[in-house]
């Protein structure tokens, strides 16, 4: 009797609630016994994303590159290995929000081609706000990603409905559908979701139905479960299935690392985080400030900042990374270290 491994595929731009999903849907499954694993995706060399997904949840990380392209080809390993030293029941790839899902799902298709593994669901994750400034122009690269994060998904939510009004939320549950006609469309705050709904049950560890055991030859043939989830196939476009255009999509995205060697004081550090330019799209971080007892992850996503207090275990430096397009890594290290006393003036 062999263990089918359900797979989820989180997709969604960047700084839009991947992550609020993630430790959500791995509480959800703790509550039921059960053992869920992690594959996370990170442009930066740092995985912030870890602090926040729990404790205790076997995690492959895939830093300073894309799965859906630099790294891809260790997708796979990455996959087998959690597989075979932690026999998750579920396992859930939460990709950088520059991937294109397509080349994920092509990815895990390949893994399923050695593996029993079964894509139950890829689920997008849309910043309302965020679709709703793009969604006036209607073009740009961010903009083209998202549309295709959107087509290719069984299933949509369509998060920070509280950073627009109900109109606008409705106005964007409308524009969505028009993109993808196919995917439920799930309108929420912080990713709050019915998860049941959203996920189903899992099947099973003891009871799961036998899969006939194939020849060898056959094995070699066929793939092992079923690697695209239902419909998935029906909604690819034209346009996202091309591997070259999706590879270009993203290529202008780059990412900058930080590490603070001291406190800073914490007005000075928003109001530096209120100056940065429009091109760094992204940020987050570990910070001590020299005005506070606590220590803080940093969140900064479409303008918008977020501080929550942590006590990491272990030893976790302190460190900002910030993702954009274009942005001047020499200016952002000068006002940084100016931050730190280490330059007068910037
Ligand atoms: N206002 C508001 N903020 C939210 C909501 N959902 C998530 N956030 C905040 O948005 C920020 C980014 O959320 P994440 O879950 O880290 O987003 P992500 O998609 O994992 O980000 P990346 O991994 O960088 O792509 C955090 O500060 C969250 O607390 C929401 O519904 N409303």
């Amino acid at each position: 009797m062999e263990h089918v491994t359900p797979i989820y595929i989180l997709s969604g731009f960047l700084g839009s609630g991947k992550t609020t999903l993630l430790s959500r849907m791995i509480a959800y499954w703790k509550a039921q016994g059960l053992r869920p694993a992690i594959v996370m995706n990170e442009i930066g060399e740092v995985n912030i994303d870890g602090l926040i997904a729990g404790e205790n949840v076997p995690t492959a990380e895939m830093l300073s590159g894309c799965i859906c392209c630099s790294i891809r080809a260790d997708l796979t390993s990455e996959i087998a290995m959690l597989v075979q030293n932690e026999k998750p029941d579920v396992i859930v790839i939460e990709a950088t929000g520059i991937a294109n899902p397509m080349e994920i799902l092509d990815a895990v298709a390949e893994a399923s081609l050695y593996m029993r593994m079964d894509v139950k669901k890829l689920i997008t994750v849309v910043d309302t706000a965020h679709l709703l400034h793009l969604s006036v122009e209607q073009k740009g690269k961010t903009y083209r990603l998202m549309q295709e994060q959107i087509r290719s998904a069984s299933v949509l939510l369509l998060n920070k409905t509280d950073r627009v009004s109900a109109a606008e939320k409705d106005a964007m549950e409308r524009f969505v559908h028009r993109w993808n006609p196919y995917a439920p469309i799930l309108p929420t705050e912080r990713c709050d979701v019915n998860l049941d709904e959203l996920l189903g049950s899992l099947p099973d560890h003891e009871n799961h139905p036998v899969m006939p055991r194939h020849s060898a030859e056959q094995e070699a043939d066929e793939p092992q479960g079923r690697a695209v989830p239902e419909g998935v196939e029906d909604q690819i476009q034209p346009e996202s299935s091309h591997a070259e255009h999706s590879h270009h999509s993203h290529d202008h995205v780059m990412s900058y690392t930080y590490y603070f060697s001291r406190p800073v004081n914490s007005e000075e550090f928003e109001n530096f985080i209120a100056g940065l330019p429009r091109d760094v799209y992204r940020a987050k971080g570990v910070l001590t400030f020299s005005d506070t007892n606590s220590r803080f992850l940093f969140q900064y996503a479409f303008r918008e900042s977020d501080f929550m207090k942590i006590t990491p275990q272990g030893r976790v430096p302190d460190v900002v990374v910030f993702i954009g397009e274009h942005f001047n890594k020499s200016v952002l290290q000068a006002e940084l270290e100016a931050l730190e006393g280490k330059r007068t003036s910037v």
